[in-house]
C-alpha cells in the first residue's frame, strides 16, 4: 500500500484551507471544517458576506470609517462553519486557518467544541486573542497548532 498519503491532520485542515479559497475578502482568507468524533465532516464554512449582501455592493477595506470597512458585515469562517452544521456539535473539533477571535469562540464553546486545531496566529498580540485564551482555557477547549504548508488549487480561466 502506499506509504505517503496524508494524515487526518492534514486531511481536514486541507480541507479548512480549500474552503478558505472562497473568501472574497482580499485582506485575509479563512476557512474552518468541524469533523465529529467518527471523524466525519459536519460543517464548513469561510469568511464571507451574510446572505443577500453582495460581494460587489459591500467595502472590502480594512481602514478609514468603520462603516467604509468590512468589519461590520463580514462573517467569520468559525461562524459559518457551525452555523452551516449538519448535527449536533457537542465533543467536535474545529480545524481552522486561524485562531479564533473572541467572538467566535464563544460561539465555539456555546456550540459544545471540545478542541481547535489552528494553522496561522498572526494576531497572537491582540485583546481579542487574549480574551480568547482566557475563555478557552476556562472551558477546557483544547487548542493545538499544526503547519501543514500551501494547498495549490490553481485557477482555471
Ligand atoms: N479567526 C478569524 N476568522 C475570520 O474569519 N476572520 C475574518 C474577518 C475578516 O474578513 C478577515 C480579517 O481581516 P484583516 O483584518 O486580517 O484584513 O478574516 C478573522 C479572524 C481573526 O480572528
Ligand atoms: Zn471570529
Amino acid at each position: 500500500m502506499r506509504k505517503d498519503y496524508i494524515t487526518w491532520d492534514q486531511y481536514f485542515m486541507g480541507v479548512a484551507k480549500l474552503s478558505a479559497m472562497r473568501s472574497k475578502d482580499p485582506g485575509t482568507q479563512v476557512g474552518a471544517c468541524i469533523i465529529n468524533a467518527g471523524k466525519r465532516i459536519v460543517g464548513i464554512g469561510y469568511n464571507g458576506l451574510p446572505q443577500g449582501c453582495k460581494d460587489d455592493e459591500f467595502p472590502w477595506g480594512n481602514e478609514g470609517d468603520f462603516l467604509q470597512t468590512k468589519y461590520p458585515f463580514v462573517v467569520h469562517a468559525e461562524a459559518n462553519a457551525i452555523l452551516n452544521a449538519t448535527t449536533n456539535l457537542k465533543g467536535s473539533t474545529m480545524y481552522v486557518t486561524l485562531f479564533p477571535c473572541n467572538e467566535c469562540t464563544k460561539l465555539i464553546i456555546q456550540s459544545g467544541i471540545t478542541e481547535i486545531i489552528y494553522e496561522s496566529n498572526k494576531y497572537q498580540s491582540s485583546k481579542e486573542h487574549e480574551a480568547a485564551v482566557k475563555m478557552l482555557k476556562a472551558s477546557h477547549v483544547n487548542f493545538r497548532q499544526i503547519q501543514v504548508g500551501e494547498l495549490r488549487y490553481d485557477k482555471i480561466t
